[in-house]
């Protein structure tokens, strides 16, 4: 380790973000209702420029009006590279009430950006004497994005969350395909006359989970566009967990629970992660700093490892 110890992330639940656009009220109410984590009501992508300020005050009114429960509410205003955002954040912040918590900022480039956006909702927080402070949660979506995401991750204590966006993401690298995310067809290789896919998106995500990890911020997975495909879903969030990322976006509700499922450990690993703590506590008692546990090498770092596990686990117990 380091002299500068690693930030812990944000004590929070984030597996799984439901998205739905800040355009379609009808299902505010629904997603309130939902299992996931964290809500983001989209004015960006998902929202027709001819409906940008229809979206904006029904989102608004929303904020305040449903019953949002224990969830993070969260909304993802539009890029900086757009005339809507800065009417998106001063009306936010002037007019929601204080149940907002995040707003998302979607195509960041660099820590400008986030400077940019920092700037106006620290001047609006002051001048509306808002008591809780904005966090903010960014989306990787841009070869720029990717490049500078360590300094992305530093730019601001509101700093909360970073995603990658799989579709934006391609478009900018000029990737090969229309997929969002998971398996693509051409990125194959060849031994012994059968192919096997490997993970086009993985190195980005690790990007994106080290820069996390260095600045204390939660690593998530973005959106997986093929709603109807469950075990492709299932295979690119088990692949996102592995790498050390603590949730997932859900397009549509049928993505949720699957979300949920790969971001919760399940009893036998918790099991696990307690039996390692409790080998290791009569380890150090013994003065050894390793020992075996079914057969297998524990030492300092399994600790550490298990730890992850149960502090997630906590995290569920107490919601
Ligand atoms: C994808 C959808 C447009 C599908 O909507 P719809 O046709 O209404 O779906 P269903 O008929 O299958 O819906 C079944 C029931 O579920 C409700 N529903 C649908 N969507 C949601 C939702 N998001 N939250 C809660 N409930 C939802 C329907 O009302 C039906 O209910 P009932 O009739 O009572 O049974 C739609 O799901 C949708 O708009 N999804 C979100 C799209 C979005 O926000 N996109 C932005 C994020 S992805 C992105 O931006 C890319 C990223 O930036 C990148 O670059 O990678
Ligand atoms: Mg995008």
């Amino acid at each position: 380790m380091s002299f500068r110890l690693q930030p812990p992330p944000p004590a929070r639940l984030n597996r799984c973000q439901l998205f739905g656009p800040g355009s379609r009220a009808a299902l505010f109410q629904k997603m309130a209702a939902s299992e996931a984590d964290v809500i983001n009501i989209d004015l960006e992508d998902s929202v027709s420029p001819d409906d940008k300020d229809n979206a904006r005050k029904q989102t608004i009114e929303a904020i305040g009006d449903v019953d949002w429960g224990d969830k993070t509410l969260s909304v993802r205003i539009n890029g900086l590279d757009t005339p809507f955002w800065y009417r998106d954040v001063v009306d936010l912040l002037e007019r929601a009430g204080p149940r907002l918590d995040q707003i998302m900022i979607p195509k960041v480039g660099n820590a400008a950006d986030i400077y940019a956006v920092d700037a106006l909702v620290t001047a609006i927080e002051r001048a509306r004497d808002r008591q809780k402070r904005i966090g903010f949660e960014v989306i990787i979506e841009s070869a720029a994005g990717i490049c500078h995401v360590e300094e992305i991750a530093a730019a601001s204590p509101r700093m909360q969350a970073i995603s990658l966006g799989a579709a934006d993401f391609a478009a900018s690298m000029g990737m090969a395909t229309t997929g969002i995310g998971g398996t693509q067809e051409n990125y194959y290789m060849i031994r012994e006359g059968q192919k096997y896919w490997p993970d086009p998106w993985h190195w980005a995500q690790a990007a994106i989970v080290a820069a996390c990890r260095t600045h204390g911020l939660l690593p998530v997975d973005g959106p997986f566009g093929d709603f109807s495909d469950q075990d492709g879903f299932l295979a690119q969030a088990r692949r996102s967990a592995t790498l050390g990322m603590v949730g997932k976006w859900a397009i549509h509700p049928s993505q949720i629970a699957l979300a949920n499922q790969v971001f919760s450990p399940d009893e036998a690993a918790v099991t696990e992660a307690r039996e390692i703590l409790a080998a290791m506590e009569t380890a150090r008692s013994e003065g050894a700093g390793a020992t075996v546990y079914k057969g297998r090498l524990v030492d300092i770092a399994s600790i550490k490892q298990a730890e992850v596990i149960v502090r997630q686990a906590e995290l569920i117990a107490a919601k």
